[in-house]
């Protein structure tokens, strides 16, 4: 089966802020309570999927979320109108009132876990949205994440749509942000899951600092539920030292595609293991490792610049593209690793800067934002096409951002209701550009 890797970016919602909710994720803590610019926020990331889809890549879009999210606010006990709602939050529990705020659901990567029909027992591409229970914020997203997912993937010929895991810290589940896909050029799969604690064996190695967001529990449960066997599956500790450096998810210190997995030295508990598991269940892949490091660069400039938060595209057969972020050019010792990168004798040929700054401050960057779905032609075909970006969607959107989002958002803001009136006025109109239907509670 020949298969296209489409990458499905969140639009970024209308109340990007910066709370500082992330415990572990470095560049969260540090931006805390600086002043956002959501329409910056919103159009670079509309610039960031023409930018691919300009390169001759399937790009799509996936709808931010409803915020405040008053269902919420109303659940934790704050009660009468909405504008009182948002007071009483604002003024008794304000880190509650921006949880239900954040625009979080934009970092898409965690959206869910995909796997493509090509590895799946019934042949077709199984998703399992992301509990995020680690993070309060982002644990409110999964509801509204698998309805917009079944809008844009809707036929039951081709796609299945799973329940999050249960709730609880056992099964933490973080989707795709660990979880890569490798394959061959006939197209065998084979999926990484890589996980930062097993619940169910707490003497093993966990990190101390910071919170091990994915649990081998919840990757095994994922595994099943899409019907991939041993054969295609290979389960990888994370290195808890590196989570401590504020490694919160995998995708923060490695990336696959094809034949190719790029990574820091540091990233995973067994490298040999991991080596070896990969190399005997895709013996024809001809294998990249691309192994950096820490003389090349430190852990501490990889998170800061996010150079494996990369997206490695191919653009041609034996040619691919790191998509990365304009830290990394700023950033003296990547840059100059990225000059030889491309020099070396692997299928990396070139890297691409992006401008996607307001992201990259909450600890977001070009692969938190985006949720990869490889199909078939037939697949792609039964997709929502109005999520597919075009040229003419791009303008479309823009002009949507630029009628609709403020361009500054400070946490005192978050109470005016006002910006709730804003955002369910701008999303009304989104669901009718994007074909999605009712999704939102306040369409319901
Ligand atoms: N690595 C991947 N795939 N995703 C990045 C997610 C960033 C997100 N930041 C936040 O949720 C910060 C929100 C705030 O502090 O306002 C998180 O920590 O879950």
């Amino acid at each position: 089966m020949s298969a296209r890797e489409a990458n499905f970016d969140g639009l970024v919602g209308p109340t990007h802020n910066y709370a500082g909710l992330s415990w572990g994720n470095v560049a969260s803590g540090k931006h805390a309570h600086s002043t956002s610019n959501p329409r910056q926020a919103a159009l670079q990331g509309l610039d960031k999927m023409k930018a691919l889809s300009d390169l001759g890549l399937v790009q799509g879009v996936l709808a931010p979320q409803e915020r405040p999210d008053m269902a919420t606010l109303r659940r934790l006990g704050f009660t009468g109108s909405e504008t009182q709602v948002l007071d009483k939050a604002f003024r008794e529990a304000p880190l509650l009132l921006a949880a239900c705020c954040s625009a979080s659901a934009m970092w898409t990567a965690n959206a869910a876990t995909v796997s493509p029909g090509a590895d799946t027992a019934d042949g077709r591409v199984h998703f399992t949205p992301a509990n995020l229970v680690n993070k309060f914020h982002r644990s409110l997203e999964h509801e509204v994440t698998g309805r917009i997912l079944r809008r844009v993937f809707a036929d039951e010929k081709h796609f299945c749509h799973h329940s999050a895991l249960p709730a609880h810290d056992d099964f933490g589940d973080e989707g795709a942000a660990n979880h890569t896909r490798l394959h061959d050029a006939q197209g065998r799969g084979l999926e990484l899951f890589v996980y930062g604690r097993s619940a169910h064996r707490p003497d093993a190695p966990a990190p101390r600092r910071y919170p091990a967001r994915q649990t081998l529990e919840a990757s095994r449960a994922v595994a099943r539920l899409h019907g991939l066997g041993e054969h295609n599956t290979a389960f990888i500790q994370q290195n808890p030292d590196v989570i401590d450096q504020g490694v919160f998810h995998n995708d923060v210190i490695a990336v696959g595609n094809g034949n190719v997995l790029f990574y820091h030295r540091q990233a995973f508990l067994d490298t040999h293991a991991m080596q070896n598991e990969i190399m005997a269940k895709l013996p024809d892949a001809g294998m990249h490792f691309i192994e950096v490091s820490d003389d090349e660069v430190p852990v501490a400039d990889a998170v800061s610049s996010y150079l494996f938060n990369t997206q490695l595209v191919t653009l041609a057969p034996g040619h691919m593209a790191l998509i990365a972020p304009t830290e990394c050019a700023d950033t003296p010792r990547v840059r100059a690793y990225l000059d030889r990168l491309t020099a070396m004798n692997t299928p990396v040929k070139e890297v691409r800067f992006i401008d996607v700054k307001q992201s990259m401050q909450n600890g977001g960057g070009p692969a938190c934002l985006r949720l990869r779905v490889a199909m078939s032609e037939a697949e792609l075909a039964a997709v929502n096409p109005a999520c597919l970006m075009t040229d003419e969607l791009h303008g479309r959107l823009s002009q949507w951002v630029n009628r609709h989002y403020r361009d500054r958002l400070s946490p005192n803001d978050l109470r005016d209701p006002a910006l709730l009136t804003e955002s369910r006025t701008a999303l009304d109109e989104l669901t009718r550009i994007l074909d999605l239907g009712s999704v939102y509670p306040f369409q319901r």
